[in-house]
């Protein structure tokens, strides 16, 4: 770029004046492109792609509720953020790194991911076989190497978690304390959490949502929240994220709803629901669209979830 004249030099100001305002950005989606595929590495056919263009920043220090429908999305682009699904390096950068590429940042526990149930697939057992066995919950908290002891007691209490439960005899909700705790012990910088609250009791919810936010506020730590829990929530929030269609539709501080200090989040996000709803509906139906595959994404957690769409299964009778 030739700085002879004043434009080119106009254009160098603009662009570290975009620098300067991403200083504090942790979380970068630009232009994501998403499409689950076959077994075959390939999109299913009419299929359409999942994110077309997704634009996200989310700067340091913000406590992100991530709402939106069921399917909306959010557990597929909060894993995606989590380096579970491989994207364009440039689609999809954590703390600066794309998080799929730079496995130290899950690795030192810079970045960490909460969510769906704590569970694995077993060969002869079967798919989606809950962690359990015959040891204790201070064995699993305490196998987690390089933890700043005191985190871990604070946790630990936190949590109210019984170092001596077995982890074959707990609850669901014993269960989900023993896998936060271990997702927390380290000090992250972004933390993606996904619906793990469900299993919580109240006082318990209420003491993890606390703890959060300290976190935040101490350390300056980022976290996206993804929940259809709304209850009690109003105050914790920094910003509120609605998803919808493949897009980010609203992205705002929770200071520009004023339902939040009235105690009306869950009717504030029944209305973004309904009005998409509406939107959908008035769609025109029936109009072939012509999809546009970037990239494959291949992932898909060691077994295919998928259903096989192609015209013939012949391959997968023989
Ligand atoms: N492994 C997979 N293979 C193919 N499609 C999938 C797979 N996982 C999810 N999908 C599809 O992607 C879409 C988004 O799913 P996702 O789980 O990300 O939504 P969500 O917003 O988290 O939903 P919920 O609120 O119900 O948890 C859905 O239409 C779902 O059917």
């Amino acid at each position: 770029m030739s700085l002879a004249n004043g434009e080119g030099v106009m254009e160098v100001e603009a662009a570290a004046a975009g620098d300067r305002s991403d200083d504090n950005v942790v979380i970068h989606l630009n232009d994501l492109h998403f499409t689950y595929c076959g077994p075959d590495g390939l999109p299913l056919r009419g299929t359409p792609p999942l994110f077309t263009g997704l634009d996200w920043k989310v700067e340091k220090g913000s406590r992100v509720l991530l709402i939106g429908a069921n399917g909306a999305g959010k557990t597929t682009v909060m894993k995606i953020m989590a380096g579970k699904h491989m994207v364009e390096r440039e689609q999809c950068k954590i703390l600066g790194e794309s998080p799929f590429h730079a496995t130290d940042l899950t690795s030192s526990g810079r970045l960490s991911y909460i969510g769906g149930t704590w569970q694995r697939d077993i060969a002869f057992a079967g798919y989606n076989i809950p962690l359990q066995g015959d040891f204790s919950a201070l064995k699993m908290i305490e196998g987690i190497q390089g933890v700043d002891k005191a985190r871990r007691e604070r946790l630990v209490k936190v949590l109210d978690i019984d170092p001596a439960w077995r982890m074959h005899t707990v609850s669901e909700g014993q269960r989900r304390r023993v896998q936060l705790c271990i997702g927390l012990l380290k000090e992250f910088e972004v933390l993606f959490l996904d619906e793990v609250t469900v299993d919580l009791d109240v006082l318990g919810r209420a003491d993890l949502m606390n703890f959060l936010r300290e976190e935040c506020e101490q350390r300056e730590c980022t976290i996206i929240y993804a929940t259809h829990i709304f209850d009690g929530l109003e105050a914790w929030p920094t910003h509120l994220a609605f998803f919808a269609d493949g897009e980010m539709k609203i992205n705002e501080p929770s200071s520009s709803f004023p339902e939040l200090a009235e105690g009306r989040l869950v009717n504030l996000v029944a209305a973004w629901l309904r009005d998409h709803e509406k939107e959908m509906e008035s769609r025109p139906k029936g109009q072939k669209r012509e999809f546009k595959y970037l990239s494959n994404n291949g992932w898909g957690s060691g077994r295919s979830n998928l259903t096989i769409k192609l015209s013939s299964n012949a391959v997968w009778r023989c």
